[in-house]
C-alpha cells in the first residue's frame, strides 16, 4: 500500500491550513469587506507606487484604523502585499476584484448560503435543508425561489445564470445539428434556454416543465421578448412519481437540474422521461461533475457548492461524480450514445436514448 501520509505536507503547514480553516468565515467577510468598501480597489488603482492606510482612508471614507484592520488580514491571506506601511494588490487580490466568477461565486455565497450555513450539521444530521429557514419557511428553496428576497434572487440567478451563460452558445450549435420540432426543457427555470432556442431556430416549440412560481416568471419573460407564441408551460412536481411526462418531445432537455435532486429522485425523473420517449426520443443531460474538471479550482468550487443542496436547497442533492448519474441513467433503462466534457466552464453534455 502507498504510504500517502508522507507525500501529505508538513506538520508546520498542515497547522498554518487548519488555522486558515478555523478562521475561514472572517477570512471571506474581510475579502467582502474590502471588495465593497472600494478599499481593495484603491490597492489596486495604485499599481506599483503601492499606497498607504490614510490615503485609502481618504479615497474610501473608511477609518484608517478600518482600512489598517482589514488589510494586515488581508496580507496574510495573501490578498495584498505590506511593506514600509504601503500597500500593493496581489494576483489573488486581483481576482477577487475582477474575476466575474470570483464575484458571483462570492455573493452568492454571502447572500444565499452565508448565514444558513451555520446550520450545515443539523442538515446532515435530519437530512433536510435546515439553514433554509433563513430566508424563509419552505420545503426547499426551489418551492421559494419566485418570493426570495429581491438581493437574495438577485445573487442566486447570477449564479446560475452565470454557468449556464456560458455553456449554452455551444450547446445550441450541439443540440439543433439535427433540429428538433418538439424540445421540453425540464426544470427550465425562467426560460433562459427557451428564449435562445426559438431565437436561434424558427420552427421549434419549447415546453417547459417546472414549478408554478417559475412557470409565472417564464411566461412573463416570454412575452416581454415576444417570444410567447413557441414557448409554453407545463406544470409538474418532478418530485411527484405520479405525474407523468408529457409525450410528443423530439428532444428533452434536462440543464443543471438533476443536481438538485437525490439519487433515488434523479431515477424517479428519468425513469419518467424514458416512458415518454420514443426510440427517436433524444434526452440530454447538462451537469457538470466534480470529478470531470480540468482545474482544482473548479473541483473544489462543485464540491462546496454541493454543501448549498445540502444546508440551503434541499438537504438530499449533490454536484454529482459522473459514475453517480451514468448509474442511474442506465437504471431508467437509457444509454448514453455521446459524452462530452469541457463545454462552458466545466460541464458535460450526456446525450441519451431508450437502451
Ligand atoms: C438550478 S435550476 C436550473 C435552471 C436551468 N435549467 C439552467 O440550466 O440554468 C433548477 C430548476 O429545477 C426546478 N425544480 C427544482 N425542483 C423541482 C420540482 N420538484 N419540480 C419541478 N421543478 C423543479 C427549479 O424550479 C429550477 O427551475
Amino acid at each position: 500500500m502507498k504510504d500517502t501520509l508522507s507525500q501529505d505536507i508538513s506538520a508546520v503547514e498542515a497547522k498554518y491550513e487548519a488555522q486558515k480553516i478555523a478562521f475561514g468565515p472572517i477570512t471571506f467577510q474581510c475579502a467582502m469587506t474590502i471588495r465593497n468598501t472600494g478599499i481593495l480597489k484603491a490597492v489596486a488603482d495604485s499599481r506599483k507606487e503601492g499606497i498607504s492606510a490614510d490615503d485609502i482612508s481618504k479615497k474610501t471614507g473608511i477609518s484608517k484604523y478600518g482600512v489598517k484592520v482589514l488589510l494586515d488580514m488581508a496580507a496574510s491571506m495573501k490578498v495584498v502585499r505590506e511593506e514600509n506601511e504601503h500597500f500593493w494588490l496581489l494576483k489573488t487580490g486581483y481576482f477577487l476584484l475582477n474575476d466575474k466568477m470570483t464575484e458571483v461565486n462570492m455573493d452568492f455565497v454571502q447572500d444565499v448560503c452565508y448565514e444558513g450555513s451555520y446550520y450545515l450539521e443539523e442538515a446532515i444530521r435530519e437530512v433536510k435543508p435546515a439553514g433554509l429557514k433563513v430566508l424563509g419557511e419552505w420545503e426547499n428553496i426551489y418551492k421559494g425561489l419566485a418570493e426570495l428576497p429581491e438581493q437574495v434572487r438577485k445573487s442566486w440567478f447570477a449564479f446560475d445564470h452565470f454557468y449556464s451563460d456560458n455553456a449554452f452558445p455551444t450547446l445550441l450549435e450541439m443540440v439543433f445539428k439535427n433540429p428538433p420540432r418538439k424540445l421540453y426543457d425540464v426544470g427550465g427555470n425562467t426560460g433562459r434556454w427557451a428564449r435562445l432556442c426559438v431565437q436561434h431556430d424558427p420552427n421549434v416549440e419549447v415546453t417547459i416543465l417546472d414549478l408554478p412560481g417559475q412557470l409565472r416568471d417564464a411566461k412573463k419573460q416570454a412575452e416581454e421578448a415576444g417570444l410567447s407564441e413557441r414557448i409554453h408551460g407545463h406544470q409538474i412536481d418532478l418530485l411527484d412519481d405520479n405525474q407523468p411526462f408529457p409525450k410528443g418531445a423530439d428532444v428533452f432537455w434536462i440543464s443543471q437540474c438533476l443536481d438538485c435532486f437525490s439519487e433515488e429522485e434523479i431515477l424517479g425523473i428519468l425513469k419518467r422521461a424514458a416512458a415518454a420517449m420514443t426510440a427517436d426520443t433524444r434526452l440530454y443531460i447538462l451537469e457538470t461533475y466534480w470529478d470531470r474538471q480540468r482545474f482544482e479550482g473548479a473541483e473544489y468550487s462543485l464540491n462546496a457548492t454541493s454543501l448549498y443542496f445540502t444546508v440551503m436547497a434541499n438537504g438530499n442533492s449533490r454536484m454529482y461524480h459522473s459514475r453517480d448519474m451514468i448509474k442511474q441513467v442506465h437504471a431508467a433503462g437509457l444509454i448514453i450514445d455521446e459524452d462530452t466534457d469541457d463545454i462552458g466552464l466545466g460541464h458535460t453534455l450526456f446525450r441519451c436514448r431508450l437502451a
